[in-house]
């Protein structure tokens, strides 16, 4: 088995709803973010997937949601812009792509707490 790991970051404001605490008002991340795929059987190039195709489709997502108040994102006008939800996010978008490559999503929100999202 075969798991690759591809990084990206990027910058957002947010605030979180139904929340007691300083995390209520609206304050800014720099995210990382953790790409992970996973699958037994390389191409004949010797690749599960090119991380070329993976950075460039993880940066479809993070530019997207790069220097926005994510609680104006359609996705997260309902759904609170948590690192978990994050995650969710991120993994269900880039599964459209990569299928059952998808191993997990793991989102920093600082350098001590992550999210991580698998199925
Ligand atoms: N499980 C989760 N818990 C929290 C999330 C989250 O997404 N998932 N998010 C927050 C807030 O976004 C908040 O910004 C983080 O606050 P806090 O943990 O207080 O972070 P600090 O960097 O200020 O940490 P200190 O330890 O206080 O320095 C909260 N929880
Ligand atoms: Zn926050």
């Amino acid at each position: 088995m075969y798991r690759l790991r591809v990084i990206d970051h990027f910058a957002s404001a947010h605030f979180l709803r139904d929340y007691e605490g300083k995390c209520e008002n609206l304050h800014g991340h720099n995210w990382k973010v953790e790409v992970y795929l996973k699958g037994e059987k390389l191409d004949k190039t010797g690749m599960l997937v090119d991380f070329k195709n993976i950075k460039k489709e993880l940066r479809k997502i993070t530019d997207e949601l790069d220097h926005i108040f994510l609680n104006e994102h359609p996705y997260f006008e309902k759904i609170n812009p948590t690192s978990e939800n994050i995650a969710k996010y991120i993994y269900d978008r880039l599964k459209e792509k990569f299928c059952d490559l998808m191993s997990s999503v793991v989102v920093w929100e600082s350098e001590t707490a992550a999210a991580e999202y698998y199925e």
